[in-house]
């Protein structure tokens, strides 16, 4: 393949006694789109953390693009273009929704913007914030005070913001977590476009079963903190071991364990 965009080799975090990722190898190729599962407490969230920043393993390493990335705080990861999101919604309340996407595109760009003469720029932002608005579906609610946006809503904001960023890779942790499920659909559909746009590699931690079958190009099963398995989504779903992880008391231990 295409060198990855990603690569890690024996990835490894220990907290005291307790390994939550351990030594794994794993690579992506651009503009894929992978899915992470595996069950609670197998490392998923853990993982992304170790890929945008925001933990240190405590060995192996982190490349993108050929380069070792294993040492960079996350605002150096983020500018070579890892964007990540949260299981939390992370927007400005009292902000409507275009002025939190403008501020991120402004943010990006750089610049203040107290001067009338930045009025131009302040206006390319605010197309850039509604072009992005569009992508997410939120164009009819820009206008809108984000704290009053639903929870569904409120995620959509979110990935446009992190779109503002011009991320090439976005780490999507759990985007239906607390959703109900009637809004589930719709950020399916937001998520089906940012693939489709080929603009970004896009990796995805998801429960629902459902979603990332119908979305994934390669699907990555972590499981205690290994990476059990790594292939497309029929290879994955006829792999003995996987089915033996998921159906047995492989199951339980990793819960507890
Ligand atoms: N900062 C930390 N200190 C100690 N233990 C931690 C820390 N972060 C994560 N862990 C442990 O590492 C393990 C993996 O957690 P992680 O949140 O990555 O799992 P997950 O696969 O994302 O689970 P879920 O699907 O429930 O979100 C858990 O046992 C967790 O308690």
């Amino acid at each position: 393949m295409a060198q990855p965009i990603l690569e890690t080799r024996g990835l490894t975090i220990q907290f005291g006694a307790h390994v939550a990722v351990n030594g794994v190898d794993f690579t992506v190729a651009p503009q894929t789109f992978t899915s992470i599962i595996g069950p609670n407490g197998a490392g998923k969230t853990t993982f992304f953390n170790l890929l945008s920043g925001q933990l240190r393993p405590t060995g192996g390493t982190v490349a993108m693009n050929g380069r070792d990335i294993t040492g960079l705080a996350v605002h150096e990861r983020t500018r070579l273009g890892i964007g990540r999101s949260f299981q939390i919604t992370n927007v400005f309340p009292n902000l409507t929704v275009l002025e939190n996407v403008r501020m991120a595109a402004q943010a990006v760009g750089g610049g203040s913007f107290r001067l009338f003469s930045h009025y131009k720029k302040f206006k390319h932002y605010e197309e850039k914030a509604r072009y992005l608005l569009a992508k997410v579906h939120l164009d009819g609610k820009s206008e809108q005070i984000a704290k009053n946006l639903s929870h569904g809503d409120k995620r959509k904001l979110e990935i446009a913001i992190l779109l503002a960023l011009e991320p090439k890779m976005l780490l999507l942790d759990e985007p239906t977590a607390g959703m109900s499920l009637e809004e589930v659909p719709a950020i399916i559909e937001v998520i089906r476009g940012l693939k489709e746009s080929g603009e970004h590699t896009i990796l995805l931690i998801e429960h629902k079963i459902d979603m990332v079958l119908d979305l994934s190009d390669q699907l990555a099963v972590l499981f205690n903190g290994r990476l059990l398995a790594h292939g497309t989504p029929e290879e994955i779903m006829s792999n003995e071991l996987v089915q033996t992880a998921y159906l047995g008391g492989l199951y339980d231990d990793a819960v507890t364990g």
